[in-house]
Protein backbone atom coordinates (compact mmCIF):
# COMPACT_ATOMS: atom_id res chain seq x y z
CA UNK A 1 0.00 0.00 0.00
CA UNK A 2 1.09 3.61 -1.43
CA UNK A 3 -0.01 7.03 -0.42
CA UNK A 4 1.03 8.49 -3.60
CA UNK A 5 -0.58 12.46 -3.03
CA UNK A 6 -1.26 14.43 -0.14
CA UNK A 7 -3.17 17.59 -0.32
CA UNK A 8 -4.13 19.52 2.77
CA UNK A 9 -5.86 22.63 2.93
CA UNK A 10 -6.04 24.80 6.36
CA UNK A 11 -4.80 21.56 8.35
CA UNK A 12 -2.90 23.16 11.13
CA UNK A 13 -0.34 25.15 10.08
CA UNK A 14 -1.11 24.65 5.93
CA UNK A 15 -3.05 26.90 3.81
CA UNK A 16 -2.83 24.77 1.14
CA UNK A 17 -0.34 22.37 -0.03
CA UNK A 18 0.55 19.24 -1.71
CA UNK A 19 3.17 16.98 -2.08
CA UNK A 20 3.87 13.90 -4.09
CA UNK A 21 5.44 10.79 -2.50
CA UNK A 22 8.30 8.71 -2.90
CA UNK A 23 6.94 4.65 -2.60
CA UNK A 24 9.75 3.65 -0.22
CA UNK A 25 11.29 6.61 2.22
CA UNK A 26 10.23 9.82 2.46
CA UNK A 27 12.24 12.77 4.84
CA UNK A 28 10.33 15.81 5.67
CA UNK A 29 13.14 18.08 7.23
CA UNK A 30 12.65 21.30 8.75
CA UNK A 31 13.39 23.82 11.55
CA UNK A 32 11.07 23.39 15.12
CA UNK A 33 7.37 24.52 14.93
CA UNK A 34 7.54 24.10 10.65
CA UNK A 35 4.88 21.42 10.58
CA UNK A 36 7.36 18.33 10.11
CA UNK A 37 4.63 16.37 12.57
CA UNK A 38 1.67 18.08 10.97
CA UNK A 39 2.25 16.30 7.67
CA UNK A 40 2.89 12.56 9.78
CA UNK A 41 -0.32 13.59 11.72
CA UNK A 42 -2.77 14.29 8.31
CA UNK A 43 -1.26 10.93 6.87
CA UNK A 44 -2.56 9.28 10.22
CA UNK A 45 -5.74 10.86 10.03
CA UNK A 46 -6.16 9.67 7.04
CA UNK A 47 -5.95 5.83 8.57
CA UNK A 48 -7.68 6.65 11.53
CA UNK A 49 -9.83 9.26 11.45
CA UNK A 50 -8.42 11.34 14.44
CA UNK A 51 -5.53 12.96 14.74
CA UNK A 52 -2.57 10.79 16.76
CA UNK A 53 -1.70 14.41 18.60
CA UNK A 54 -4.60 16.70 19.36
CA UNK A 55 -8.03 14.77 20.18
CA UNK A 56 -10.14 18.56 20.03
CA UNK A 57 -10.74 17.87 16.25
CA UNK A 58 -11.79 21.75 15.64
CA UNK A 59 -8.00 22.45 16.68
CA UNK A 60 -6.56 20.87 13.82
CA UNK A 61 -8.37 23.27 11.45
CA UNK A 62 -6.19 26.24 10.71
CA UNK A 63 -6.26 29.38 13.04
CA UNK A 64 -9.24 31.55 11.71
CA UNK A 65 -10.37 29.29 9.10
CA UNK A 66 -13.69 27.65 9.15
CA UNK A 67 -12.57 24.09 7.97
CA UNK A 68 -10.35 21.61 6.94
CA UNK A 69 -9.52 18.97 4.15
CA UNK A 70 -7.07 16.37 3.97
CA UNK A 71 -6.79 14.36 0.64
CA UNK A 72 -4.71 10.94 0.21
CA UNK A 73 -4.27 9.43 -2.96
CA UNK A 74 -3.78 5.35 -2.46
CA UNK A 75 -2.68 2.52 -4.28
CA UNK A 76 -3.64 -0.30 -2.69
CA UNK A 77 -3.00 -3.06 -4.48
CA UNK A 78 -4.25 -3.17 -7.93
CA UNK A 79 -6.66 -0.30 -6.56
CA UNK A 80 -6.76 3.36 -6.23
CA UNK A 81 -8.28 4.53 -3.38
CA UNK A 82 -9.12 8.37 -2.39
CA UNK A 83 -9.53 9.18 0.50
CA UNK A 84 -10.95 12.67 1.83
CA UNK A 85 -11.88 13.85 5.51
CA UNK A 86 -12.59 17.02 5.72
CA UNK A 87 -14.39 19.59 8.83
CA UNK A 88 -16.24 22.52 9.23
CA UNK A 89 -16.21 24.45 12.50
CA UNK A 90 -19.93 23.61 13.92
CA UNK A 91 -20.79 20.11 12.11
CA UNK A 92 -19.36 16.70 12.11
CA UNK A 93 -16.29 15.66 10.29
CA UNK A 94 -17.16 13.24 7.05
CA UNK A 95 -14.44 10.66 5.54
CA UNK A 96 -15.15 9.94 2.06
CA UNK A 97 -13.96 6.81 0.41
CA UNK A 98 -14.00 6.85 -3.19
CA UNK A 99 -16.53 9.62 -2.86
CA UNK A 100 -18.98 8.14 -0.68
CA UNK A 101 -19.61 8.84 3.08
CA UNK A 102 -18.99 6.39 5.44
CA UNK A 103 -21.71 5.76 7.83
CA UNK A 104 -19.76 4.87 10.59
CA UNK A 105 -16.04 5.74 10.97
CA UNK A 106 -15.39 2.02 12.38
CA UNK A 107 -15.70 0.98 8.96
CA UNK A 108 -12.82 2.78 8.12
CA UNK A 109 -10.21 1.75 10.82
CA UNK A 110 -8.13 -1.05 9.34
CA UNK A 111 -8.41 -0.04 5.54
CA UNK A 112 -5.27 1.62 5.47
CA UNK A 113 -2.79 0.07 8.44
CA UNK A 114 -0.16 2.64 9.81
CA UNK A 115 2.50 2.36 12.49
CA UNK A 116 3.59 5.68 14.14
CA UNK A 117 6.48 6.25 16.19
CA UNK A 118 6.58 9.79 17.83
CA UNK A 119 8.41 11.19 20.96
CA UNK A 120 4.43 11.68 22.12
CA UNK A 121 4.48 7.48 22.58
CA UNK A 122 5.97 8.23 25.76
CA UNK A 123 2.73 8.48 27.46
CA UNK A 124 2.75 5.13 27.34
CA UNK A 125 5.57 4.77 29.93
CA UNK A 126 4.29 7.89 32.22
CA UNK A 127 0.43 7.90 31.68
CA UNK A 128 -1.82 5.24 34.09
CA UNK A 129 -3.29 2.21 32.30
CA UNK A 130 -5.77 4.09 30.21
CA UNK A 131 -3.03 4.68 27.69
CA UNK A 132 -1.74 1.23 27.46
CA UNK A 133 -5.27 -0.48 26.71
CA UNK A 134 -6.25 2.19 24.61
CA UNK A 135 -2.80 1.26 22.56
CA UNK A 136 -3.49 -2.70 23.31
CA UNK A 137 -7.13 -1.76 21.70
CA UNK A 138 -6.22 0.10 18.60
CA UNK A 139 -3.75 -2.89 17.46
CA UNK A 140 -6.17 -5.33 17.27
CA UNK A 141 -9.08 -3.11 16.21
CA UNK A 142 -6.73 -2.19 13.29
CA UNK A 143 -7.32 -6.10 12.28
CA UNK A 144 -10.59 -6.87 14.08
CA UNK A 145 -13.72 -5.31 13.32
CA UNK A 146 -15.50 -7.79 16.10
CA UNK A 147 -12.99 -6.69 18.78
CA UNK A 148 -13.69 -3.24 18.04
CA UNK A 149 -17.43 -3.48 18.06
CA UNK A 150 -17.33 -5.37 20.97
CA UNK A 151 -15.28 -2.85 23.10
CA UNK A 152 -18.01 -0.15 21.21
CA UNK A 153 -20.30 -2.33 23.50
CA UNK A 154 -18.69 -2.73 26.28
CA UNK A 155 -18.06 0.77 27.00
CA UNK A 156 -21.39 2.26 25.88
CA UNK A 157 -22.69 -0.65 29.02
CA UNK A 158 -19.96 0.44 31.21
CA UNK A 159 -21.16 4.13 31.16
CA UNK A 160 -24.77 3.03 31.19
CA UNK A 161 -24.02 0.72 34.47
CA UNK A 162 -22.15 3.93 35.98
CA UNK A 163 -24.97 5.83 35.77
CA UNK A 164 -27.38 3.66 37.40
CA UNK A 165 -25.18 3.55 40.44
CA UNK A 166 -25.03 7.25 40.91
CA UNK A 167 -29.27 6.95 40.37
CA UNK A 168 -29.13 4.40 43.34
CA UNK A 169 -27.22 6.74 45.75
CA UNK A 170 -28.56 9.70 44.53
CA UNK A 171 -32.03 8.53 44.96
CA UNK A 172 -31.18 6.38 47.78
CA UNK A 173 -32.84 3.11 46.08
CA UNK A 174 -31.77 -0.08 44.17
CA UNK A 175 -32.69 -2.62 41.66
CA UNK A 176 -30.87 -6.04 41.31
CA UNK A 177 -32.84 -6.77 38.34
CA UNK A 178 -31.95 -3.44 36.33
CA UNK A 179 -28.04 -3.94 37.34
CA UNK A 180 -27.88 -7.35 36.70
CA UNK A 181 -28.70 -6.72 32.76
CA UNK A 182 -25.94 -4.80 32.42
CA UNK A 183 -23.83 -7.23 34.43
CA UNK A 184 -24.67 -10.26 31.83
CA UNK A 185 -24.09 -7.90 28.86
CA UNK A 186 -20.55 -6.74 30.78
CA UNK A 187 -19.66 -10.26 30.90
CA UNK A 188 -20.48 -11.52 27.68
CA UNK A 189 -18.45 -8.30 25.93
CA UNK A 190 -15.79 -8.41 28.53
CA UNK A 191 -15.11 -11.74 28.24
CA UNK A 192 -14.73 -11.64 24.49
CA UNK A 193 -12.43 -8.60 25.26
CA UNK A 194 -10.39 -10.39 27.60
CA UNK A 195 -10.13 -13.64 25.15
CA UNK A 196 -8.81 -11.90 22.73
CA UNK A 197 -6.34 -9.97 24.39
CA UNK A 198 -5.00 -12.17 25.83
CA UNK A 199 -4.46 -14.15 22.75
CA UNK A 200 -3.29 -11.09 21.27
CA UNK A 201 -0.55 -10.85 23.56
CA UNK A 202 1.21 -14.12 23.12
CA UNK A 203 1.84 -13.45 19.91
CA UNK A 204 2.72 -10.69 20.40
CA UNK A 205 5.31 -10.14 23.76
CA UNK A 206 7.86 -12.54 21.42
CA UNK A 207 7.86 -10.31 18.54
CA UNK A 208 8.05 -7.49 20.70
CA UNK A 209 10.99 -9.01 22.72
CA UNK A 210 12.60 -9.78 19.43
CA UNK A 211 12.37 -6.76 18.06
CA UNK A 212 14.03 -4.99 21.23
CA UNK A 213 17.19 -7.72 20.95
CA UNK A 214 17.68 -6.42 17.74
CA UNK A 215 17.60 -2.63 18.57
CA UNK A 216 20.00 -3.12 21.56
CA UNK A 217 21.95 -5.75 20.14
CA UNK A 218 20.93 -8.11 23.01
CA UNK A 219 22.08 -6.43 25.48
CA UNK A 220 18.97 -6.19 28.07
CA UNK A 221 16.01 -8.14 28.99
CA UNK A 222 12.60 -6.52 28.16
CA UNK A 223 8.72 -7.64 28.66
CA UNK A 224 5.44 -6.72 28.89
CA UNK A 225 3.16 -8.81 31.84
CA UNK A 226 -0.56 -8.72 31.18
CA UNK A 227 -2.40 -7.81 34.28
CA UNK A 228 -5.99 -8.56 34.65
CA UNK A 229 -8.74 -9.34 37.18
CA UNK A 230 -10.29 -12.28 34.98
CA UNK A 231 -6.95 -14.39 34.89
CA UNK A 232 -8.41 -15.09 38.32
CA UNK A 233 -12.14 -14.51 37.95
CA UNK A 234 -14.91 -14.60 35.17
CA UNK A 235 -16.42 -11.14 35.15
CA UNK A 236 -20.04 -12.18 36.64
CA UNK A 237 -18.65 -13.11 39.76
CA UNK A 238 -16.34 -9.85 40.27
CA UNK A 239 -19.31 -7.49 39.74
CA UNK A 240 -20.81 -9.63 42.61
CA UNK A 241 -18.46 -9.46 45.01
CA UNK A 242 -17.96 -5.40 44.86
CA UNK A 243 -21.50 -4.71 44.07
CA UNK A 244 -21.09 -3.13 47.80
CA UNK A 245 -17.76 -1.66 46.91
CA UNK A 246 -19.30 -0.26 43.59
CA UNK A 247 -22.69 1.43 45.29
CA UNK A 248 -19.88 3.30 47.47
CA UNK A 249 -18.02 4.10 44.52
CA UNK A 250 -20.94 4.82 42.39
CA UNK A 251 -18.71 3.37 39.66
CA UNK A 252 -17.78 -0.30 38.42
CA UNK A 253 -14.58 -0.81 39.80
CA UNK A 254 -14.01 -4.05 38.02
CA UNK A 255 -13.78 -5.60 34.78
CA UNK A 256 -11.34 -5.51 31.35
CA UNK A 257 -11.68 -1.34 31.69
CA UNK A 258 -8.89 -2.00 34.69
CA UNK A 259 -6.70 -4.32 32.62
CA UNK A 260 -2.46 -2.92 32.26
CA UNK A 261 0.31 -4.55 30.45
CA UNK A 262 3.11 -3.75 32.71
CA UNK A 263 6.62 -2.23 30.75
CA UNK A 264 9.49 -3.63 32.34
CA UNK A 265 13.21 -4.17 31.96
CA UNK A 266 15.73 -6.52 33.75
CA UNK A 267 11.94 -7.29 35.66
CA UNK A 268 11.80 -4.28 37.11
CA UNK A 269 9.12 -1.21 35.76
CA UNK A 270 10.73 0.80 32.54
CA UNK A 271 9.55 3.82 34.16
CA UNK A 272 11.54 4.07 37.04
CA UNK A 273 14.60 2.06 36.09
CA UNK A 274 14.81 2.78 32.54
CA UNK A 275 17.68 5.24 31.20
CA UNK A 276 15.55 7.63 28.18
CA UNK A 277 17.50 5.28 25.10
CA UNK A 278 16.11 2.49 27.01
CA UNK A 279 12.75 3.70 26.99
CA UNK A 280 12.76 5.34 23.69
CA UNK A 281 14.49 1.57 22.17
CA UNK A 282 11.24 0.22 24.28
CA UNK A 283 8.74 2.16 22.83
CA UNK A 284 10.54 1.78 19.11
CA UNK A 285 10.26 -2.16 19.92
CA UNK A 286 6.57 -1.76 21.02
CA UNK A 287 5.41 -0.25 17.69
CA UNK A 288 7.87 -2.55 15.36
CA UNK A 289 6.23 -5.13 16.59
CA UNK A 290 2.81 -3.84 15.81
CA UNK A 291 3.87 -3.67 12.69
CA UNK A 292 4.94 -6.45 12.21
CA UNK A 293 1.57 -8.19 13.81
CA UNK A 294 -0.91 -5.48 11.65
CA UNK A 295 1.23 -6.76 8.55
CA UNK A 296 0.87 -10.55 9.72
CA UNK A 297 -2.88 -10.15 9.62
CA UNK A 298 -3.69 -7.74 7.29
CA UNK A 299 -1.65 -8.91 4.73
CA UNK A 300 -0.41 -5.70 3.62
CA UNK A 301 2.44 -3.98 4.35
CA UNK A 302 1.36 -0.50 6.62
CA UNK A 303 2.22 2.49 6.65
CA UNK A 304 5.24 3.29 9.10
CA UNK A 305 5.68 7.31 10.42
CA UNK A 306 8.85 7.71 12.42
CA UNK A 307 8.00 11.61 14.03
CA UNK A 308 11.50 12.45 15.19
CA UNK A 309 12.61 9.39 16.43
CA UNK A 310 16.77 9.55 16.12
CA UNK A 311 16.85 12.03 18.96
CA UNK A 312 18.26 10.50 22.48
CA UNK A 313 19.60 7.78 20.55
CA UNK A 314 23.03 6.24 19.85
CA UNK A 315 24.34 6.10 16.85
CA UNK A 316 24.42 2.27 17.05
CA UNK A 317 20.83 1.79 17.76
CA UNK A 318 19.97 4.50 15.00
CA UNK A 319 21.90 2.17 12.59
CA UNK A 320 20.27 -0.54 14.02
CA UNK A 321 17.05 1.10 12.97
CA UNK A 322 17.82 1.97 10.11
CA UNK A 323 19.25 -1.89 9.03
CA UNK A 324 15.87 -2.82 10.08
CA UNK A 325 14.07 -0.74 8.16
CA UNK A 326 16.34 -1.27 5.01
CA UNK A 327 14.00 -4.51 3.94
CA UNK A 328 11.59 -5.44 1.97
CA UNK A 329 9.64 -6.54 4.99
CA UNK A 330 8.62 -2.87 5.21
CA UNK A 331 6.22 -0.44 2.81
CA UNK A 332 6.61 3.26 2.41
CA UNK A 333 8.38 4.66 5.42
CA UNK A 334 7.54 8.64 6.49
CA UNK A 335 10.79 10.10 8.99
CA UNK A 336 10.95 13.73 10.08
CA UNK A 337 13.77 15.34 11.83
CA UNK A 338 15.71 18.52 12.29
CA UNK A 339 18.66 17.58 11.32
CA UNK A 340 18.85 17.36 7.53
CA UNK A 341 22.22 15.93 7.44
CA UNK A 342 21.54 13.28 10.11
CA UNK A 343 18.45 11.95 8.28
CA UNK A 344 20.54 11.81 4.95
CA UNK A 345 23.64 9.88 6.34
CA UNK A 346 20.75 7.81 7.65
CA UNK A 347 19.12 7.04 4.22
CA UNK A 348 21.79 6.95 1.89
CA UNK A 349 23.40 3.78 3.94
CA UNK A 350 19.61 2.27 2.90
CA UNK A 351 19.23 0.64 -0.29
CA UNK A 352 15.69 1.78 -1.14
CA UNK A 353 14.66 5.00 -3.15
CA UNK A 354 14.28 8.00 -0.90
CA UNK A 355 12.78 11.55 -1.36
CA UNK A 356 13.60 14.68 1.20
CA UNK A 357 11.05 17.58 1.34
CA UNK A 358 12.36 20.55 2.80
CA UNK A 359 10.15 22.48 4.40
N1 LIG B 1 -4.80 24.80 14.22
C1 LIG B 1 -3.61 25.35 13.90
N2 LIG B 1 -3.57 26.48 13.14
C2 LIG B 1 -2.40 27.04 12.81
N3 LIG B 1 -1.19 26.55 13.21
C3 LIG B 1 -1.19 25.44 13.95
C4 LIG B 1 -2.40 24.78 14.34
N4 LIG B 1 -2.08 23.70 15.10
C5 LIG B 1 -0.73 23.68 15.18
N5 LIG B 1 -0.19 24.72 14.50
C6 LIG B 1 1.22 25.09 14.34
O1 LIG B 1 1.96 24.01 13.83
C7 LIG B 1 3.30 24.17 14.26
C8 LIG B 1 3.83 22.87 14.80
O2 LIG B 1 4.00 22.03 13.75
P1 LIG B 1 4.72 20.64 13.94
O3 LIG B 1 4.44 20.05 15.27
O4 LIG B 1 4.41 19.85 12.74
O5 LIG B 1 6.24 21.13 13.93
P2 LIG B 1 7.54 20.29 13.66
O6 LIG B 1 8.12 20.79 12.38
O7 LIG B 1 7.29 18.84 13.75
O8 LIG B 1 8.41 20.81 14.87
P3 LIG B 1 9.46 20.08 15.86
O9 LIG B 1 10.72 19.92 15.07
O10 LIG B 1 9.62 21.12 16.93
O11 LIG B 1 8.85 18.81 16.32
C9 LIG B 1 3.33 25.20 15.35
O12 LIG B 1 3.92 26.38 14.84
C10 LIG B 1 1.87 25.41 15.67
O13 LIG B 1 1.59 26.70 16.08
Amino acid sequence: MILKSLSLLNYKNFDNRTFTFDSKINCIVGNNGIGKTNILDAIYHLSFGKSYFNPVATQNIKHDEAFFVINGDYIKGDAIEKIVISLKRGQKKIIKRNGKEYDKFSDHIGFLPLVIISPADRNLIIEGSDTRRKFIDSVISQSDKSYLSHLIKYNKVLAQRNALLKYFALNHTFNADTLDIYNTQLSDYGTHIFKKREAFLETFIPIFKARYKAISNGNETVDLVYHSDLFDNDISSLLQDALNKDKALQYTSKGIHKDDLHFNIETHPIKKFGSQGQQKSFLIALKLAQFDFLKKQSGVNPILLLDDIFDKLDEQRVSQIIKLVDDENFGQIFISDTHAERTENAVKQVHQSYEIFRL
